[in-house]
């Protein structure tokens, strides 16, 4: 049976990978193995989302990605949640909001691909984010030279672990973010749905 919310102990550190997951895919499974070991992780729950705040198409129901994304995410240290609906959140800096509540004690990454970064500047309160929460950053072919000369890349310069300490991010205080230099993997949701392997309805 599947939890709403998952069980975590006091002191752990979770890594959270938000996303559409439209479909969820290879890509996604590597920058989450990856995320466990460079950042010092013990879990990490994949936040799938009601939809992007930012997008304007809705992505496929909710139910139908969920249970896509446990078909290709099988590891005993991932969890695949629906966390958001459960919050009632919809932006992430609601959602950290919410998790550290409900969570005392639980240390939170948030976890996010080269793309992410580079637009990191239209999410709502942002700096409140980098504020609170340690952010991990994963190389996305295309999007390393948009997200290191991003905004927040910029203006968070001063707070950002390099090499090796991106070890320590787990068990950083905020502000702190790490970029890393992943092998990487060009799939995308995107293409999936492009070639057609993957309906929205
Ligand atoms: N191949 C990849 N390499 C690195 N990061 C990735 C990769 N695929 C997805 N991500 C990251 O995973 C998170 C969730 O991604 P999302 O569910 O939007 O998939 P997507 O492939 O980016 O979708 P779409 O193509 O529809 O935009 C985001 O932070 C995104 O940057
Ligand atoms: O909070 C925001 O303003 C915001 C804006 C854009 C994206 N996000 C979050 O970023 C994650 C990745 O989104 P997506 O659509 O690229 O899969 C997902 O958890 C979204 O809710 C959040």
């Amino acid at each position: 049976m599947t939890r709403k919310f998952p069980y975590a102990r006091q002191g752990q550190v979770v890594g959270l990978l938000g996303g559409s997951f439209d479909p969820a895919h290879a890509g996604h499974v590597h920058i989450t193995k990856e995320a466990l070991k460079r950042f010092g992780l013990d879990r990490v729950w994949w936040l799938v989302s009601v939809g992007n705040p930012l997008k304007e198409h809705g992505p496929a129901p909710l139910e139908r990605r969920l249970q896509a994304a446990r078909q290709v995410m099988c590891d005993p240290r991932v969890e695949v949640t629906d966390i958001e609906t459960h919050l009632g959140t919809r932006y992430t800096a609601q959602t950290l909001d919410a998790l550290r509540l409900r969570y005392p004690g639980v240390r939170f990454v948030w976890l996010m691909g080269a793309d992410n970064l580079a637009q990191f500047h239209h999410w709502q309160d942002w700096q409140g984010i980098l504020a609170t929460t340690p952010v991990g950053v994963l190389a996305r072919p295309g999007d390393r030279i948009s997200a290191r000369t991003s905004p927040a890349a910029k203006i968070y310069d001063f707070a950002r672990l390099k090499g090796r300490q991106s070890q320590l991010l787990g068990r950083s205080d905020a502000p702190a973010w790490s970029f890393v230099n992943i092998p990487m993997l060009s799939v995308s949701s995107s293409e999936i749905r492009k070639r057609g392997e993957w309906q929205r309805d």
